[in-house]
Order: C-alpha cells, then sequence, then structure tokens
C-alpha cells in the first residue's frame, strides 16, 4: 500500500488524545468557580468544600504510580478511555446527588479518571512523532490542557447558572461521554495496533494496518549510540511475583541519575501554580490583597493565558537548546521564587505591577515542568515509559498537595484560618512554606545534573 509522505494519522490521534486531556482538565476545575453554587446545593460549609480538591488531588497523586504500570501493561489507549469513562459516572453522580459523602465519592472517581489521562497521552506521543518534534507536541498538549482550564471557569460558571446544577454536570458527562466515542474509534497505541474498537470487534481496518509514525522507524530507548545499560536488560529466568518485579523495576529506574533529575525538575517548578489555581490564589487575592472577587478571577485567568504563550514558546526552545533544556527550567524556577520572595517581603501591600509580574511569572512552572518529561525520555527505555511517567508526576502533585496543607496549617497556626480572619500578613507567612521546597528542588536538579552529565559521559551518550 502507499505510504502518505506526511501521514495525518498521528495528528489526530494525538488531536484526539489531548482532547480527552482538555475535558479531564474541565471536569478536574470544573468545582473551582463554581464554589457558591456547590456550598448551595449540598449545603456545606467553606471548610467542606475545600475538601473537595484536596481528595482529588490526593486521588490524582496516588494513582500515578499504578496507572503508569498498567500503561506498560495494557496499553496508553485502554488506560485513556477507561479514565474517561470513570470521569463520566463520577460527573453524572455529582450531577444527581444531594448528599455530600456521595459527591466526594464522586470526586474520588473524578481524581481517578484525572489520573489516567495525562501519562497516557504523554506515554502515546513518542509511538506517533519523531523525537525531535516531542517537545513541541508534549507543550501543546500541555497548551490544549490550559485553553480546558480556561473552560472550566467563567464559562462552565455560566452554563451551570443558566441550565442549573443537574443539567450543568450531565451536560459535563455528555461531553465526555463523547469525546470517549471519539477516542474508541480514533485512539491507537501505536502504528499497527487496532483502535480499541477495532480490538473489541477483532477486525483492523485498513487506516489502522497502513499507519506510519512520524518518527520513521524508532528504536526504544531515545539515547543516541544505545547499547543498553546492563542494570536495564531485564534478567531472564523463573518469573518473580508483580511486587517484587514492581520493586526491582523502581529500583533500576531510580539508580539512572537522568530518572531522578526528570523527578525534581517535575517536584520544583509546578507546585507554586498548582497551588494558587487549585485552592489559595482567589483567598489570598480576595482575603489577603483586598481585591474584588471579580478582579481575582480576571488575574487568575492571566496565569492560563501566561502559561499557554509560555508553551508556545518552550517546546522549540527545548527542542533547539536541549543540552541546555534543565538550565531553561531552572532560570523560570529562580525567576518564580525571586518574584515570590518581593511579594512575601514587600513592606506593606504589593503594587498591583508586581501582582501581575507574579501572576505572569508563576505559571511558566507548569510548561516548564514539561522539561521533566523530556529529560526522562532521554533517559528511560520505551517499556518502561508508563511507570516512570507516572513516577515522575507524581514529584510535582506531591509537593503541590504538601504545599497546600501546609499553608492551610500555618494560617490556622497565626489564628487567620477562615475568610473572615485572612489578613495579607498571615498569607505571606504561610506563603513562605514554598521556600524550603524550592529550596531542596533547586540543589537536587544541580546534584542530579551533575551526576547525570557524569553518567552520560561514562556511558558514551549524548543527548537526542
Ligand atoms: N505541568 C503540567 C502540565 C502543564 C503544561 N502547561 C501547563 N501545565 C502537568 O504536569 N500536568 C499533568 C496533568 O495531569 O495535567
Amino acid at each position: 500500500m502507499p505510504t502518505a509522505r506526511r501521514p495525518l494519522l498521528p495528528w489526530i490521534v494525538w488531536g484526539t488524545a489531548a482532547a480527552l486531556y482538555a475535558v479531564a482538565i474541565i471536569n478536574r476545575s470544573s468545582l473551582a468557580a463554581l464554589g457558591p453554587a456547590a456550598q448551595d446545593h449540598f449545603g456545606i460549609d467553606a471548610t467542606t468544600l475545600a475538601t473537595f480538591p484536596m481528595i482529588q488531588l490526593f486521588v490524582y497523586a496516588a494513582l500515578q504510580i499504578p496507572v503508569g504500570v498498567l500503561i506498560d501493561r495494557v496499553g496508553a489507549t485502554a488506560m485513556l478511555l477507561g479514565g474517561s469513562v470513570l470521569m463520566v459516572v463520577g460527573q453524572t453522580v455529582m450531577a444527581t446527588v444531594f448528599d455530600v459523602r456521595l459527591a466526594i465519592l464522586a470526586r474520588v472517581l473524578v481524581g481517578a479518571g484525572d489520573a489516567c489521562t495525562f501519562i497516557s497521552v504523554m506515554r502515546l506521543l513518542p509511538e506517533w512523532f519523531a523525537v525531535r518534534q516531542l517537545p513541541v507536541v508534549s507543550q501543546l498538549t500541555g497548551l490544549i490542557g490550559q485553553a480546558g482550564q480556561l473552560v472550566s471557569v467563567a464559562p462552565l460558571a455560566l452554563f451551570v447558572s443558566l441550565a442549573g446544577w443537574t443539567n450543568g454536570f450531565l451536560g459535563l458527562a455528555a461531553i465526555g461521554l463523547l469525546v470517549t466515542i471519539l477516542g474508541a474509534l480514533v485512539i491507537r497505541d501505536r502504528p499497527g495496533v487496532g483502535t480499541f474498537a477495532e480490538r473489541m470487534i477483532g477486525r483492523t481496518g485498513k487506516i489502522t494496518r497502513n499507519a506510519r509514525s512520524l518518527g520513521g522507524f524508532q528504536p526504544t530507548g531515545t539515547v543516541e549510540i544505545a547499547p543498553p545499560s546492563t542494570e536495564m536488560i531485564p534478567v531472564m529466568g523463573a518469573p518473580r511475583p508483580r511486587a517484587l518485579r514492581f520493586w526491582s523495576q523502581a529500583r533500576r529506574l531510580l539508580r539512572l541519575p537522568g530518572v531522578r533529575l526528570a523527578y525534581w525538575v517535575h517536584f520544583t517548578s509546578p507546585f507554586a501554580a498548582n497551588v494558587f489555581l487549585l485552592l489559595w490564589g482567589t483567598p489570598f487575592l480576595v482575603g489577603g490583597i483586598g481585591l474584588d472577587p471579580a478582579a481575582a478571577g480576571g488575574l487568575l485567568s492571566l496565569t492560563v493565558l501566561s502559561s499557554m504563550f509560555a508553551g508556545l514558546v518552550l517546546g522549540p526552545v527545548s527542542s533547539r537548546f536541549i543540552e541546555r533544556r534543565v538550565w531553561v527550567n531552572l532560570g523560570i524556577v529562580i525567576a518564580i521564587v525571586l518574584t515570590w520572595c518581593a511579594v512575601i517581603f514587600w513592606p506593606g501591600t504589593p503594587p498591583t505591577w508586581l501582582l501581575i509580574a507574579l501572576l505572569v511569572v508563576m505559571p511558566l512552572g507548569g510548561p516548564a515542568s514539561m522539561i521533566a518529561f523530556e529529560v526522562l525520555r532521554s533517559h528511560t527505555p520505551r517499556s518502561f515509559t508508563g511507570f516512570a511517567t507516572g513516577l515522575v508526576n507524581t514529584a510535582g502533585f506531591t509537593a503541590s498537595l504538601l504545599v497546600i496543607l501546609l499553608i492551610g496549617l500555618v494560617l490556622d497556626m497565626q489564628g487567620a484560618g477562615s475568610p473572615e480572619l485572612y489578613s495579607l500578613d498571615a498569607f505571606r507567612v504561610a506563603f513562605a512554606v514554598q521556600i524550603p521546597f524550592w529550596v531542596l528542588g533547586i540543589v537536587m536538579i544541580l546534584i542530579e545534573q551533575r551526576r547525570t552529565g557524569r553518567w552520560m559521559r561514562e556511558h558514551g551518550r549524548r543527548l537526542r
């Protein structure tokens, strides 16, 4: 069969997978602008409301490694579609119940489905694209996810206010179901493997048979001159129990300095933005700075735009300057630290220009964290990628969860734990809990960067 010179299928597979990711982000942030509506619907106070994103984030982070392991076993498509179905069920429950305990169960389902999405999409990319395209396509994936974040703020609030709570959330579930069906018809784990629908009926169509990756034939592993390092060669022998296999895989991965470097890059860059967007941004801007909620909402949208713009720039930059990509990440982290420190230590109320600078610089950490997955790809054999991606993606979300908790704790310790008691000084002290996380992350990046360089030289490897 003739093969198209520039096959479209990789872009169609990626576009559909990215649409599933955008819907996952809409589901993830669907309560962000609906706080008062949720309080009304379930009759709950602000503290109970705040547990919703916490539970969701906890489930998301806790499932990253198990989901990664499953991706390596059952494939990215099955996990992506399974995750989407979980979110459809979760949002349907959210639409139809009035009991807060069932609403929490709904958020657990949404968090679990969300946990399956991003790393599955990341696992598909190296199967369909050339190595040099991967940074750009990864950043575009993040950017499409950010578009989902934009939808989940004002448009979703408007939709729910017009259609009502039940119809609003059923609408989200219906959109989820539509993209799941589309995914079952379009997404393939790799060229030559059937869609979910084809595998169900046991027939492979012409499009699948003719499918080609944009990377041509890509051997496993992404490091040039790849005599496999002996510690990565599976030892043949009696099959080991699953738990033992898991730990030995984890140990073998963590022995690679490049994997540890990826972990710390992801740990250090995105948590400030996550903490701000997921929970503490609005309370800080309204209760600490004294903005009205509409102005705070506008500023929060600025963070999404800044992150989308950075995604467009960082993809080509990290693809072009592959040897310096970790320094690019570190530069962004240092800019975030400096901007946050200026806000924390500013005498009196920080001026508007400084707040705008914070809301433009801080979200750069999201796209910068995608560099972690580039580093990871350069150091992980393809058969471990799901597991390794889950492991690295845990880093930023664990840091986010810890910082969210610590900020709440420090506010409580100062007697400023509820909206009527919030004050700028209490928020300054509370946000300072981020500083040790940045210090730890930066020190570990510097250490692992040196070790990775030495490892590459000793093994005669060159990045690509
Ligand atoms: N760093 C984010 C992705 C991102 C890209 N641009 C802005 N944010 C990340 O790790 N995402 C994981 C997820 O599940 O969304």
